[in-house]
């Protein structure tokens, strides 16, 4: 079987979040003998894309309405090899820019990637069994395959659309329809959605499946989803929801060499500590209370813009005696009210703005608890790299938070709340740092969390049982 994945991220070349990690993740556990699993996307101007060496595969010209632009398929080669065949295509004016997203013309750009990867599949001698589709960037390939003339050679071959994130969908107007390869006028109306031209709700009628990153946010999603509810209802027959993993090859505190000491159960203790205290004299904090962290997009959905509001209530009572640390970059208001309360709580709290992936491994590392107030969670990977790390996660019961952490007052081994509001996060927090006192058990749930399971083999089966019945 020959899979091809198309996304606009992948870790290691190009990551915004999550959807970068899972397709950086996800090949490596498909492959099976026999099978072929490779990842397509574009070629930006980043640096680790400066310091790859890449092969050239072949080169063409798309159309873009009537706009020209000419395009390679590069083979990232050498020693960044990710451990599955990953190509970029490099669109030159276009795609290599430094940023993956938020330029006035993203709509040219993604469109002419999917454009370009289209015309690189009719053109290629093996034709894949699957095309993968991730998140709205990708969401107009389904319809092209299906009714663009050009492409008519590619239509039965199956495609799958993963949903990531429901509330970005890639809108755009009716004036641009003329960039999608031509097709009968009739099925015009498969575009649309709201008198937009929607490409996650394209994707999402077209792709032969629709699958989402855990069984609890695809339930959601028929009551909540950024105005798709109806339709994601509508096609509940082709829906799944497969919960994401993670990749241990990357994500092991015994061999990321991100971090500032290595531990493993074994000396989790020490290993902890040594990252907490170098964290610590980084950011001025106090080592020998519990060090809560945030990492994340400063966004709503996340629940960032109560984080201020949080911070401020845990930081002002000196009864719970707590550190506070939080990464992350967004709304500009959040970012500002995020800043304005370090110089009040010198020495107990700190706030990085911007994105810093080696930061981000050395705090899941030393810290106690991980917080993620987030209102809307597809999956979430962040309480997952926190549990693997011995970093208790506090998190809002709700996507896929509510498929993998379970309060410990159920036997489980996270502190939930089933509100996203400053009154209920507090009170998980006040929950938090009285099991940070009970030295023994707190320990013990910190080894017990680190031996969880959460690698992508299980996921990966489900992804291939879908792929196969597809096939069938
Ligand atoms: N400032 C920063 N510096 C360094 N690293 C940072 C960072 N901000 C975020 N990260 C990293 O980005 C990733 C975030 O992943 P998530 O899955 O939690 O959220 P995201 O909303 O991006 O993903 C979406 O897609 C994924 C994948 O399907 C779903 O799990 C999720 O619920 C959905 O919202 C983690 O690796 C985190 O460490």
């Amino acid at each position: 079987m020959k899979v091809i994945h198309v996304s606009a991220e992948c870790y290691p070349v190009a990551k915004a979040g999550g959807l970068a990690d899972v397709v950086g993740a996800l090949p490596k556990y498909q492959s099976k003998e026999g099978d072929t699993v490779e990842v397509v996307m574009p070629f930006y101007n980043n640096a680790y894309v400066k310091k790859s060496h890449f092969e050239e595969v072949c080169h063409n010209r798309l159309l873009l309405g009537d706009q020209p632009y000419d395009f390679e398929v590069l083979k990232l080669n050498g020693p960044g090899n990710p451990g599955f065949n990953l190509y970029v295509i490099k669109i030159p004016g276009l795609l290599d820019r430094e940023n993956i997203y938020s330029y006035d013309d993203d709509v040219e750009r993604f469109t002419a990637f999917q454009i370009a990867v289209m015309d690189w599949i009719l053109n290629s001698d093996r034709k894949p069994d699957i095309v993968h589709c991730h998140d709205h960037h990708t969401g107009l390939i389904p319809f092209i395959m299906s009714y663009s003339y050009k492409y008519s050679s590619l239509k039965n071959i199956p495609t799958v659309l993963t949903i990531h994130n429901a509330q970005y969908q890639g809108w755009f107007g009716f004036n641009k329809i003329h960039y999608i390869p031509e097709f009968k006028l009739s099925n015009a109306g498969l575009l649309d959605w709201g008198g937009q031209i929607n490409p996650l709700a394209t994707a999402i009628k077209c792709a032969w499946k629709v699958t989402t990153v855990s069984p609890s946010y695809m339930e959601e999603l028929k009551t909540s989803a950024n105005g798709l509810e109806w339709l994601l209802d509508h096609e509940s027959n082709k829906e799944t929801g497969i919960l994401n993993g993670i990749d241990p090859q990357v994500w092991d505190p015994a061999k990321d060499s991100m971090l500032v000491e290595n531990y493993s159960v074994k000396n989790s203790v020490s290993g902890k500590k040594a990252n907490k205290e170098w964290l610590c004299k980084e950011y001025n904090l106090d080592a020998e209370k519990p060090l809560f962290i945030f990492i994340g997009r400063l966004v709503w959905e996340k629940g960032a813009d109560i984080l201020p509001g949080i911070f401020y209530r845990a930081l002002i009572n000196d009864d719970l005696e707590v550190n506070i640390l939080a990464l992350g970059s967004g709304s500009p208001e959040i970012e500002s009210k995020l800043k304005s309360l370090i110089n009040p709580f010198r020495g107990s709290y700190h706030v990085h703005i911007g994105y810093n992936e080696r930061l981000s491994h050395v705090m899941y590392a030393g810290a106690d608890f991980l917080l993620m107030p987030s209102r809307v969670e597809p999956c979430g990977l962040n309480q997952m790299y926190a549990l693997r790390y011995g970093t208790i996660p506090v998190v809002h019961e709700t996507g896929g938070l509510k498929d993998t952490v379970t309060d410990i007052e159920k036997g489980g081994f996270g502190i939930c709340h089933k509100e996203v509001s400053v009154d209920k996060v507090y009170h998980s927090i006040q929950r938090a740092a009285a099991l940070y006192k009970e030295e023994k058990e707190f320990k013990k749930i910190q080894r017990e969390i680190m031996k969880i399971d959460h690698s992508w083999d299980n996921s990966a089966n489900q992804y291939n049982e879908l792929y196969t019945s597809l096939i069938r």
